[in-house]
């Protein structure tokens, strides 16, 4: 079953860089991965999708929901995005920060009931974090604060999950935990769209790649066929060697 369907998209910054002839369709539970150089429009596209810009050519459907048409409510419980720039203002605990994921679930009047509760202590417990429950958010380190931002939006249970880059701050133990969390949630049946700077994290976790060059997604495929030499020295401009994981069987990319 299709969840997320692009077709001919095409958007320009105010007389800047453009998103073009964007085409892919997303399956149900299915992990997909964009790796790409920097500015070649990952974040952008990410933002597209969630509805924070608009296109000026093309169709975007989210569970056949238009994200500009559809109110931000209805949105918030189909689809999250984690993102690189996550800065409350005010000086919430950990624990608030990651009630607000269940908001879109809550009437006008009702409050967080204990249910919610324990959904957000569960959440706090998958990524690690429940140690810091009472913290403000903002003396976490930057490593534990994306791990806090991931709780957030488990809670919010939406069918789509949109993450921008989450494991390039964590350490090697993180990259493990936060991958395992990633991999529990495709198998529960959520579609993941997640931006990669790490080549290799996107193989491991992911079923397809796009890669993203100068605005364009200049080629999708399961990680053996985009995790090669020629399409990363093609698209980062720059010498590779890839080998075959020996446990996994996955590809690896090493600079050369
Ligand atoms: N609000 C904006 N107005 C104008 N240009 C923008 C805006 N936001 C981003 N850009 C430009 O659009 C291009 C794509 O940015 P984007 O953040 O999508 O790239 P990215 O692939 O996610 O990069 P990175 O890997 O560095 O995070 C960049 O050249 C950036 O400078």
């Amino acid at each position: 079953m299709e969840i997320v369907r692009i077709e001919n998209l095409f958007f320009q910054y105010r007389g800047g860089f453009s998103l073009k002839n964007i085409n892919l369709s997303v399956k149900k539970g299915e992990f997909f991965g964009i790796i790409g150089p920097n500015g070649s429009g990952k974040t952008t596209l990410l933002k597209i999708l969630v509805g924070i810009f608009r296109p000026q050519k093309g169709t975007v459907q989210l569970l056949g929901r238009i994200p500009w048409e559809t109110s931000r409510k209805e949105m918030a419980k189909i689809v999250t995005l984690v993102s690189q720039d996550f800065f409350p203002s005010y000086d919430f605990s950990v624990k608030e920060i990651v009630e607000m994921g269940r908001l879109p679930h809550l009437s006008l009047l009702s409050g967080t009931s204990r249910k919610d509760e324990e959904i957000v202590l569960k959440s706090l417990e998958l990524t690690g974090t429940l140690k810091f429950v009472d913290r403000n958010f903002w003396t976490l380190s930057s490593g534990e604060r994306r791990k806090v931002v991931l709780s957030k939006a488990i809670v919010q249970d939406t069918e789509i999950l949109l993450i921008d880059e989450l494991t390039a701050h964590l350490d090697y133990n993180n990259v493990s935990l936060v991958g395992n969390v990633l991999k529990r949630l495709k198998e529960s049946g959520k579609t993941i769209i997640s931006v990669f700077h790490d080549i290799n994290v996107a193989s491991a976790l992911c079923d397809r790649i796009g890669v993203m060059k100068n605005g364009e997604m200049i080629k999708t495929g399961a990680p053996p066929e985009v995790v090669t030499e020629e399409v990363l020295r093609n698209t980062f401009e720059t010498e590779f060697v890839v080998l075959e994981h020996p446990v996994t069987g996955r590809p690896l990319a090493f600079l050369k």
